[in-house]
């Protein structure tokens, strides 16, 4: 049984949340070879780190660093589409070709995320290099395309690709890193879909003046690059410890886990921390294995059972959790401001390439400085306040656009202070998106579900981004048409809503490993408990921070 005592100052909102227990006081940290052990009195709550938070932290954990930036590049290809399809749609010889109305338009684009929403709900179906062979094949379509046909095909095909990437790289980040820097290597995931989004909207910008179809085929050609890179490097990277634990392989889980942790194969074998970490797996491990073993020959059946269990009275609370941060993260409005961008600048009185170089060159650079503090300081100051700080921002923000459009929309030219307000709101909004629901929703899905509910919570929540953010395309249009005022104080509600959210029912997942979540989040932990007891981990923690037990 661990507790939230985070030697640095992780909130204590972590306390206040209906999820979590209260935590036991803390505890005096015992130096292990470079990590901590705190050790409460009753000798059963117990934390670890193996290491410093933030950039320190990062910087001692090369290897794991190298494995997750490597993973993320899944998050990289589906920015990079976002970033160059806005301007393959304005591209002369694209619609020349193609001059369809705004419909097929508008299928061409969202078939994408509808695409990606299947591929991550059947994640866990198709093989790692499969996954990334899909991707390449919808990209390949999609460059040597004749017809809108068979664009839209290519999109299709790649979406599935795409929503798989998107749901298994964080999944595997989170499940290879060690407690006190999860939240920075997990926020990569964000790092790369928004550098994807950067490079591809400059991408698209420089070659749009290509003569004939070579200025969109060669920026949707160059996206298999790092889908190929991607296939290769799976081959490299080093196995999930905790899927190991989960197939019975001991022995290659430890191997796996002293890799990652620095440690030769030797000496983790004896070390204090990966013992703790090895432990506590299989302890998770053979606690769900009882708790849902799975019935031979039914597999359509047992894949039933296991997706219903998301919805069972005891995993409920993490499932909402999961599928609420992504939709906050939609309807928080930031792609409206991606997709629609323009459309709105021009509504402040701005027009041609200033808009175009304000709106989609400019939120997009501002997105991408702003997962810098997240990935340094999300493990310091916990996911709540990040969210919490986040949410009234970019609430306010955009109630205060609202304002100023119902005020002064239609004669901007008149009130060049107003424009210039909102537009800085506009960069408000975005740099507090970037810092908070942008890189925290690809973090706590990851985190909220025990082992064997993991992969299915995380597709479950990436599907809900995809299902939200493909509403988030459709309605953007009709709703800035009706009432651009309205639109903006739509998704201020919604921030405010999110707010709320984030105060009151959130977990605080900061600094513990993931299956002391999970033991926090299990309101009876008597199963795990005992099982941990009869692995001998409460005696190994005892004799570790130098107690004998005796109290
Ligand atoms: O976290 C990402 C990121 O913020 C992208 O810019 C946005 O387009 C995605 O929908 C979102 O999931």
């Amino acid at each position: 049984m661990r507790f939230n005592d985070h030697t640095e100052s992780v909130s204590a909102e972590a306390e206040a949340s209906p999820l979590l227990p209260s935590s036991p006081s803390p505890a005096k940290p015992v130096n292990l070879r470079g990590g901590t052990l705190s050790v409460h009195p009753d000798g059963e709550h117990y934390s670890y780190a193996y290491g410093p938070t933030g950039l320190e932290g990062l910087r001692a954990n090369t290897y794991t660093l190298r494995c997750a930036m490597f993973a993320s590049l899944g998050g990289l290809t589906f920015g990079y589409d976002q970033g160059v399809i806005a301007n393959v749609l304005v591209m002369e010889d694209f619609v020349t070709r193609w001059p369809v109305g705004a419909w097929e338009r508008g299928l061409m684009t969202a078939v994408l995320e509808l695409g990606c929403m299947f591929g991550a709900l059947s994640a866990g179906i198709l093989a790692d290099k499969i996954r990334d062979a899909v991707f390449c094949l919808g990209s390949a379509l999609q460059t040597w395309a004749q017809s809108l046909t068979q664009i839209t095909q290519g999109r299709a095909i790649g979406g599935l690709g795409v929503g798989a990437l998107s749901m298994l790289s964080p999944l595997y980040m989170a499940e290879i890193s060690p407690p006190e820097v999860r939240g920075s290597l997990l926020a990569l995931e964000q790092l790369s879909i928004v550098l994807g989004c950067v490079v591809g909207f400059w991408t698209g910008f420089l070659t749009r003046n290509v003569t004939g179809s070579l200025s969109w085929r060669i920026p949707l050609g160059l996206q298999i690059i790092p889908g190929i890179i991607l296939g290769l490097g799976t081959f490299a990277l080093p196995a999930s410890p905790r899927l190991l634990v989960l197939q019975g392989q001991r022995e290659a889980a430890l191997a796996s886990l002293a890799k990652l942790r620095l440690r030769p194969l030797s000496e983790a074998r004896t070390d204090p921390l990966v013992q703790i970490e090895m432990l506590e797996m299989e302890a998770e491990a053979i606690t769900l294995q009882r708790a849902s073993p799975t019935g031979e020959g039914r597999p359509l059946r047992n894949e039933a059972l296991a997706w219903a269990r998301l919805f069972d009275r005891r995993y409920i609370d993490r499932t909402l959790v999961g599928v609420m941060i992504m939709f906050f993260q939609q309807w928080s409005g930031i792609n409206a401001l991606i997709y629609y961008g323009p459309l709105l600048m021009r509504n402040l009185g701005f027009s041609g390439g200033t808009v175009y170089l304000l709106v989609a060159g400019g939120t997009n650079i501002v997105q991408f400085l702003a997962v810098f503090p997240a990935i340094l300081y999300m493990d310091k100051w916990g996911r709540k306040p990040l969210l919490r700080i986040g949410s009234v921002t970019m609430a306010a923000s955009h109630l205060l656009i609202a304002l100023l459009i119902f005020e002064f929309g239609g004669e901007w030219g008149n009130h060049a202070n107003a424009t210039w307000i909102a537009v800085s709101c506009v960069y408000f909004f975005t740099a507090a998106y970037g810092m908070s629901f942008g890189p925290v929703g690809w973090v706590l899905p990851n985190e909220v579900f025990p082992l064997t509910l993991r992969g299915k919570g995380a597709a479950l929540s990436t599907a809900s981004n995809w299902l939200n953010n493909f509403f988030i395309g459709l309605i953007t249009p009709a709703l800035m048409e009706n009432s651009p005022a309205l639109t903006f104080g739509v998704f201020g509600s919604a921030c405010f809503l999110a707010y709320l959210w984030a105060t009151h029912i959130v977990p605080e997942t900061a600094n513990v490993s993931l299956e002391t979540i999970d033991d926090h989040l299990t309101h009876q932990l008597t199963v795990t408990d005992q099982v941990e007891r009869d692995l001998g981990l409460y005696d190994l923690v005892r004799e570790l921070s130098g107690d004998n037990g005796e109290r």
